[in-house]
């Protein structure tokens, strides 16, 4: 027996919620939330080294520069930090008028009167009070009934009341209630308590109330959390006038698709932190919670078209860094090394292209159907540079896609399968990624030749391919230069197969402008390549052949085997019938 399995016993699920009729499996997200940013709070409390003022301010700025209209600013009375950064944005008049600030305090009388007074000054604040509710905690922590610990959150509330009604006069001044560990509370429990401190506070119309229910340690599966809120929206009185508020953890891995389930079943705002920061596995991440609002064309009223600056900010701020894998923001997720992937995503930005050409309209304004790649990285700021990266796992659409993006080479299909072995040989014996540069300089020193006539063999081959004189006819169109050429070059023994012409230049690194040339050769009795860029098509064909003769002349170069195919090739290339042009 494992040491686990003997622990296994000493778990248990929490009860399922028993809701007949529930509607939210039905329901569909078809608007964003509210959303409270807790990243100065929860967010912060959890850092082994809470945010200095600077960082906080940064965080701050980040938050309404993205547009959050509620953000949680800290405990007040937890440190002389958390009270000098609302003094500040107080008194220096830094929040802006559409957004509100919240600060959380406990029940207890001391610290809500201080809270109250740290609040001194705020044009509009909401005061968020809490206390846990769940039977562990009543037994473990407080000591209390059921009775004593609702009176708790009655007592806290009609503090803070009184308190406020001294310090407060001109605050717009909001309310917010927390019974901590929801999930783990009884529902008619939670119940009780929130309607009593509704009695005090007394919601109605101008007067609203949120009324927050967190999974403080999350403990079922999403859907229990859902039924557990559908409960409470079927429930509550005063409906109208209760913001029904939700702040998700993410113990199981499970923060985003609990909220996502409870906003189908009646939750009208979530708490959360950027990037899933917060106590233990995190409050639930607001960015994959707006981003996923985005990928179904769903605004999520947040602005995350930066997301690498955002992210930056938040690695800065809270000294943990992003996950690669993190969705949406993470270095990673939107690379793909996996050939099949990088075929498909290929083919994906070709067909792309096709239709944005065919509508007349910009890419940027056509649907978004790309395999692989749930959103478009461009939206939230990504290059597509990283989208295809190659290592052993790639295959010719990878290979194929960096020739083109990057360096707007549109390679032949057989070009793409002979050269993707070659850069399969090479990600193999080095073992690890090949960086795009590589990938060029790789297809430059197997495909290309370096100036000046060819070497082939032994003695140079006395073979300069001119287009004009001498060698062979040049027809006034370029098809015919390029016929011209097929011709002579079978009187060398070298037999064109195919010349692919296309342009250059439209790559995101290489504006080079010209015509590339693409020939597949038969030589020495095996299939060359050879790539000739110039500025016109003769001149590119010449050279794409004259860089298959070269290469065939490095492929037979280093063993004796291949020093017979090369003698072989050398009297293949022999002109049989005349000779196109020499050097001297
Ligand atoms: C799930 C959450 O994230 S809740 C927010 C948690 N965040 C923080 O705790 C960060 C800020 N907190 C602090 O800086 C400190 O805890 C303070 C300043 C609030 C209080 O500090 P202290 O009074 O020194 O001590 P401490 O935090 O240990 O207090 C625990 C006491 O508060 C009581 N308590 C805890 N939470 C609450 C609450 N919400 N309402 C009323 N009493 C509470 C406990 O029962 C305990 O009482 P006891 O001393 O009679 O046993
Ligand atoms: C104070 C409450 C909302 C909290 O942070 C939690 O329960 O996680």
């Amino acid at each position: 027996m494992t040491r686990m399995t003997k622990a296994l016993r000493r778990y248990s699920a929490p009860e399922p919620v028993r809701l007949s009729g529930r509607r939210w499996p039905d329901n569909v997200i078809t608007r964003a939330p509210r959303w409270l940013s807790t990243d100065l709070r929860d967010g912060n409390q959890s850092l082994a080294s809470p945010m200095s003022p600077a960082r906080k301010m940064a965080m701050f700025d980040l938050l309404v520069r993205m547009g959050y209209k509620e953000i949680e600013v800290g405990f007040p009375v937890a440190s002389e930090d958390d009270h000098a950064f609302l003094r500040e944005l107080i008194e220096r008049d830094l929040i802006p008028d559409d957004v509100r600030v919240s600060v959380l305090v406990q029940a207890r009388d001391e610290l809500i009167r201080r809270t109250v007074e740290s609040l001194e000054g705020a044009p509009r604040a909401t005061i968020h009070l809490y206390n846990a509710t769940s039977p562990l905690f009543r037994r473990l922590v407080f000591g209390m009934t059921r009775d004593e610990c609702k009176d708790l959150a009655v007592q806290g509330t009609r503090l803070m009341m009184k308190y406020a009604d001294k310090t407060l006069s001109d605050c717009d001044l909001g309310f917010q209630y927390s019974p901590e560990l929801f999930n783990d509370t009884e529902l008619d429990f939670s119940l009780e308590v929130c309607e009593a401190v509704m009695d005090v506070w007394q919601p109605g119309p101008g007067r609203e109330i949120i009324l927050n229910f967190p999974t403080t340690v999350e403990r079922s599966t999403p859907n229990v959390f859902a039924d557990q809120i559908e409960w409470l929206d079927r429930n509550l009185s005063r409906r109208e006038h209760v913001c029904l508020s939700i702040h998700p953890h993410n113990d199981r891995g499970t923060g985003v698709a609990s909220a996502e389930l409870a906003m189908m079943a009646g939750a009208q705002r979530i708490e959360g932190c950027l990037f899933g920061n917060g106590e233990r596995a995190g409050n639930v991440d607001l960015v994959t919670l707006g981003m996923n609002l985005f990928s179904h064309g769903v605004d999520p009223g947040v602005d995350f078209s930066d997301l690498n600056a955002i992210r930056r900010v938040v690695e800065e701020c809270n000294g943990i860094p992003v996950h690669p894998r993190h969705p949406y923001g993470g270095d990673l997720v939107y690379t793909s090394f996996s050939g099949s992937h990088q075929d498909a995503i290929k083919k994906g930005f070709d067909a792309l292209e096709r239709e944005a050409a065919a509508h007349g309209a910009p890419i940027d304004e056509m649907p978004w159907a790309m395999p692989y790649l749930p959103v478009d990285p461009a939206d939230v700021g990504r290059t597509y540079e990283a989208v295809v990266r190659i290592n052993s796992q790639s295959g010719k659409g990878g290979v194929a896609y960096i020739m083109s993006t990057w360096y707007g080479r549109h390679l032949p299909r057989d070009l793409q399968i002979d050269f993707a072995r070659v850069v399969q040989r090479r990600a193999d014996s080095e073992g690890m990624e090949i960086t795009p540069s590589g990938v060029r300089e790789l297809f430059e020193s197997e495909y290309t030749c370096p100036p000046g006539p060819p070497v082939f063999g032994p003695e140079p081959l006395a073979v300069e391919l001119h287009v004009d004189g001498g060698g062979f006819e040049v027809g006034a169109e370029r098809a015919d230069a390029l016929q011209a050429l097929r011709v002579s070059l079978a009187d060398w023994g070298i037999e064109v197969r195919a010349v692919h012409r296309t342009g250059v230049g439209q790559g995101e690194r290489d504006v080079e402008a010209g015509v590339a040339v693409y020939a597949e050769c038969r030589l020495g009795g095996r299939t060359h390549w050879g790539v000739g860029i110039e500025r016109d098509a003769e001149a590119a064909a010449l050279r794409a052949v004259q860089a298959v003769v070269h290469r065939a002349a490095r492929r037979a170069e280093p063993t004796g085997r291949h020093h017979r195919e090369l003698g072989d090739a050398h009297e293949h290339a022999r002109p049989r019938r005349r000779r196109l042009a020499t050097t001297a």
